[in-house]
C-alpha cells in the first residue's frame, strides 16, 4: 500500500529536542520564528533528524544553530510521539546541563529561561514534558 508523507500512518519525523537545565533547574525554551508552522508557539530547541546523522549528533548540530551553544554532554531522557496536521513526529528528548557558549537568538526566535514553565502557548507535545520536568526538578531536590 502506498501513504503519502500527509498519511496519518506515514512513519513519524524523528526529532532531536534538548532541554538546556540549569544547576537552578531552569530550562530554555524558545518561541517558533515566523515562517515554520506553529509560528509563536513556544518549544523545547532541537529540530529534525538528518537521513544517517545520530540523535545526538542531530541534537548537537540544532542547538548550534539555533542557539550556538555546543553541547559537551546530554542524557537521553524520554521520547514522545505526536500526530499534528502538518507532521506526525517523534520526538528524541535530552537533558543537557553542561554547554559551553552562552544561547544567542541566531534564528530570529525568543527565548526564555523558566523554571515552573509559564510561557504560552506551548507546542501540544512539549506539554506534558512540563510536569515531568516538574516531578524531576522535586526529586533532584529543586523546587518545582
Ligand atoms: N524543537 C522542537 N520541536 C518540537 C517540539 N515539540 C514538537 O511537537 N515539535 C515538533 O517537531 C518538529 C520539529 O521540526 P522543525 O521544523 O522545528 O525542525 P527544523 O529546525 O529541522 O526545521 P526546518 O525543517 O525548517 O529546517 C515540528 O513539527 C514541531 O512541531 C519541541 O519541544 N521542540
Amino acid at each position: 500500500m502506498s501513504t503519502t508523507s500527509n498519511s496519518p500512518i506515514a512513519s513519524p519525523v524523528n526529532v532531536a529536542v534538548g532541554i538546556l537545565m540549569k544547576p537552578n533547574g531552569d530550562v530554555l525554551l524558545g518561541q517558533r520564528p515566523a515562517g515554520k508552522p506553529m509560528a509563536g508557539y513556544w518549544e523545547f530547541p532541537g529540530g529534525k533528524v538528518e537521513p544517517g546523522e545520530s540523535f545526538f549528533d542531530a541534537l548537537k548540530r540544532e542547538l548550534l544553530e539555533e542557539l550556538g551553544v555546543e553541547i559537551a554532554s546530554a542524557e537521553p531522557w524520554c521520547g514522545i510521539e505526536h500526530q499534528y496536521a502538518h507532521a506526525h513526529v517523534r520526538l528524541h528528548i535530552y537533558i543537557c546541563r553542561e554547554w559551553r557558549g552562552e544561547p544567542q537568538s541566531l534564528e530570529g526566535q525568543a527565548f526564555a529561561w523558566q523554571g515552573s514553565v509559564g510561557v504560552e502557548p506551548l507546542l501540544p507535545a512539549a506539554i506534558p514534558m512540563i510536569e515531568w520536568l516538574d516531578e524531576l526538578r522535586s526529586e533532584i531536590g529543586l523546587a518545582a
